[in-house]
């Protein structure tokens, strides 16, 4: 088992890593939308599912793993009436044949993040 950091993903927020690697699995932890530079949280859906995703692209990348290479997505959203708008924004990062995905409402997420986003990929 491989523990992945980096600098280009916010720090956790909480006792987990940003990715554990295991045989050639990659499991990233949810992103939520922190500026990795500035801590800062994105404002809104829009800007938070890009920044969400950047980081979770940035955790992907940094274990030596393809984006390309992400097999499986689960999506947190804390209105559902966003998901119009997380499913254009969340197109534009994958190519087809997508990635498996869930796609859930729940009520509230870390520091009051709008969506979280959660990636395996294989290596
Ligand atoms: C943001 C998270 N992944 C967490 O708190 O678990």
């Amino acid at each position: 088992m491989k523990i992945i950091q980096t600098n280009n993903a916010p720090a956790a927020v909480g006792p987990y890593s940003q990715a554990v690697e295991i045989d050639n699995l990659v499991f990233a932890s949810g992103q939520i939308a922190l500026n990795p530079a500035t801590g800062e949280m994105a404002e809104g859906i829009e800007a938070q599912a890009h920044q969400a995703l950047k980081n979770a692209q940035a955790v992907i990348e940094a274990s030596g793993a393809k984006w390309e290479n992400v097999i499986k997505t689960t999506v947190f959203i804390t209105n559902i009436d966003d998901f119009g708008k997380v499913n254009e924004i969340y197109a534009t990062y994958f190519k087809q044949p997508y990635p498996a995905r869930s796609c859930v409402e729940v009520s509230k997420l870390p520091k009051g993040a709008l969506i979280e986003v959660e990636v395996i990929a294989t290596k």
